[in-house]
């Protein structure tokens, strides 16, 4: 809820998802621009490769989806000049009319997380999105001032509960002395903070769509569901169903490289996108 005497900006960030995934779809693109993905579309490796590709795919994507997750990492590689491209990529994708998901993990102790949040969450600065990524793997509690500020703006945090890379399940699946996961625990923490949340809460988990059936009850969370792993790492629509359910409420399916391999040729990209929107609904 906003803290007393701080009016949220905006709707809060569940009900603006909740809305935009009635408008457009669940999907949520990934702008990652990889090295080889630049290559592929004939662009150099350098600064202007990197806005000419960013930006022609946020041009075309958010045009469609209801969420667009730019990747941090592949612009902060640039130095300085790739953050201005990635100012232009939250500005673009706002215009256009999706929710914007920075997608940074991070995560750290309490002070430090203070900077992160007037970073990406307070305030209107470029950086500024509609949600971002954080790891709790400093302690849950760690984020609890980001979350607040977050809610209190009408802005999201999506948190790291099942990552979908292969390394991850050695430390998430891990057993706590109550016997719970630590990734069940991280569910069951977001679902606290949903309870009082109408439509869909405003935090909400990873759980990479490369999961088991049946690892995870998110039957509480009444949040969203942020679901990488679909397409190039691996997972299917069927894995989508079979982990998630049928009815797929509040899940993000999110796909980075095999969406922005269907580019450069707008036409082929909006295609592409359109295609894999089809699948999942
Ligand atoms: O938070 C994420 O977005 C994320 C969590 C996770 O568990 N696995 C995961 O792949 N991601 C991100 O999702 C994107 C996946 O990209 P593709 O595998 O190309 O679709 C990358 O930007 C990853 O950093």
């Amino acid at each position: 809820m906003p803290e007393p005497g701080k009016a949220a900006a905006t709707a809060p960030f569940g009900r603006r998802l909740a809305e935009k995934i009635r408008e457009r779809g669940p999907l949520c693109a990934g702008i990652d621009p990889h090295p080889g993905l630049l290559a592929d579309w004939g662009l150099e490796q350098n600064v202007s490769g990197l806005e000419e590709f960013a930006l022609s795919a946020v041009r075309i994507l958010a045009a469609e989806a209801a969420v667009i997750k730019p990747q941090s990492a592949f612009f902060e590689a640039y130095g300085a000049p790739g953050i201005a491209v990635l100012e232009q990529v939250i500005t673009e994708a706002r215009l256009a009319g999706a929710l914007v998901l920075l997608d940074v993990k991070r995560g750290d102790i309490g002070s430090t997380m203070g900077a992160y949040t007037s970073a990406y969450l307070d305030g209107h600065g470029a950086l500024a999105a509609d949600a971002v990524t954080l790891s709790p793997y400093l302690g849950f509690g760690s984020l609890t001032a980001a979350i607040e500020t977050a809610r209190a703006q009408g802005r999201g945090v999506i948190v790291l509960a099942r990552t979908s890379n292969p390394e991850a399940a050695e430390l998430q699946n891990a057993l706590l002395p109550n016997g719970k996961t630590v990734a069940q625990s991280i569910v069951d923490q977001v679902a606290a903070i949903n309870a009082d949340a109408g439509t869909l809460g405003d935090v909400g988990v990873v759980v990479g769509a490369t999961v088991a059936p049946g690892e995870l009850d998110l039957g509480a969370l009444n949040g969203p569901i942020l679901a990488p792993g679909f397409g190039a790492q691996g997972a299917t629509v069927s894995d989508l169903r079979a982990v998630f359910g049928h009815e797929l409420r509040g899940v993000l399916p999110a796909s980075s490289r095999d969406l922005l391999r269907r580019g450069p040729d707008p036409a082929a990209l909006r295609a592409g996108v359109r295609e894999i929107q089809a699948s999942i609904r």
